[in-house]
């Protein structure tokens, strides 16, 4: 069955359409990758899909019964969520904030039982969080955060991740080792994955599926080889791209190059203004 289905979903904000007309699905163990420019939409799309905000229009279903329909409850045991921001550095220890993943399973009265127990162990096993189980979170590194927040979601055992940026501020070693452990998940459990990524090889790499979004609208979507091309990626992000296969893997790659970016296509577009050293800030 299908995990995650949206028709049609349009919001505006002010009067300015941020997205129109969306459609698409997410099914079991298989990872979508949403990626798209600065203020494309990609992340009030996320906000909708988890249903954080509803839509002004369209439907967003999940396993085939409107979203708004599940009670938080039940959602949270099917639907974790990463936001962009990440884990705040909060006070807890890791454990603690791992056993936070499986309130959605436990009973009126939060109380840790013994399966609550297991799971956390496992996963702190999985994720090779069993020495830092006591660490406190707000000590972490960002890197070392991000890996706590997966085993949270972990913990949570959803049938749906929706990631947005989770490897933004992480080194190439950390964006690796997040998206490996992800994909090993989800090979075990045949969880459903959406992610936002902003670099699009670790897309191409990571994901089965690519939805580009450019000023609200999806204007291509299907495999890495049917979406990374370079007439889709000067239009979209109005850079020049060289476009090759990885050697190991035949997966496209983006090569970019300084001074490609086609300034009049996209970036007038979004209010950037240029400074004098050539800078740019979004406005
Ligand atoms: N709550 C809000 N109120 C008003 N405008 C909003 C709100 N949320 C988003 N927007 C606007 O909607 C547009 C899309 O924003 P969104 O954050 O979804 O883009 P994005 O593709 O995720 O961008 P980025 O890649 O920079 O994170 C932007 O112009 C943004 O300013």
């Amino acid at each position: 069955m299908i995990v995650l289905t949206a028709e049609g979903i349009t919001q505006s904000y002010g009067g300015t359409v941020v997205l129109r007309g969306i459609d698409l699905e997410v099914n079991p163990g298989e990872t979508v990758g949403l990626i798209g420019p600065n203020g494309s939409g990609k992340t009030t799309l996320v906000r909708l899909l988890s249903g954080e905000e509803t839509p002004d229009a369209g439907s967003v279903k999940l396993k085939g019964r409107e979203l708004s329909a599940w009670s938080p409850r039940e959602r949270a045991r099917r639907v974790a969520v990463l936001p962009q921001e990440g884990l705040p550095p909060v006070a807890f220890t890791v454990e603690e904030v791992v056993t936070m993943g499986r309130h959605p399973h436990q009973g009126p009265w939060p109380w840790t039982g013994r399966e609550d127990r297991k799971v956390v162990d496992q996963v702190l096993s999985q994720t090779s969080l069993e020495r830092e189980r006591h660490q406190s979170v707000d000590r972490m590194s960002g890197g070392e955060r991000q890996r706590v927040a997966i085993a949270k979601a972990m913990a949570q055992q959803p049938e749906l991740l929706i990631l947005d940026e989770p490897t933004t501020f992480l080194d190439i070693s950390h964006q690796l080792a997040i998206l490996d452990r992800i994909r090993s998940w989800q090979r075990k459990e045949g969880l459903a994955v959406l992610v936002v990524l902003h670099d699009l090889n670790l897309a191409a790499q990571y994901c089965d599926r690519l939805l580009m979004i450019q000023n609200g609208a999806l204007v291509r979507e299907g495999t890495p080889a049917d979406v990374i091309q370079s007439s889709a990626i000067r239009e979209v992000y109005g850079v020049e791209p060289v476009i090759i296969p990885h050697p190991l893997t035949r997966i496209p790659q983006v090569l970019l190059r300084p001074e490609s970016v086609d300034r009049r296509s996209r970036l007038s577009k979004e209010s950037v203004s240029f400074s004098a050293d050539s800078r740019y800030t979004f406005g």
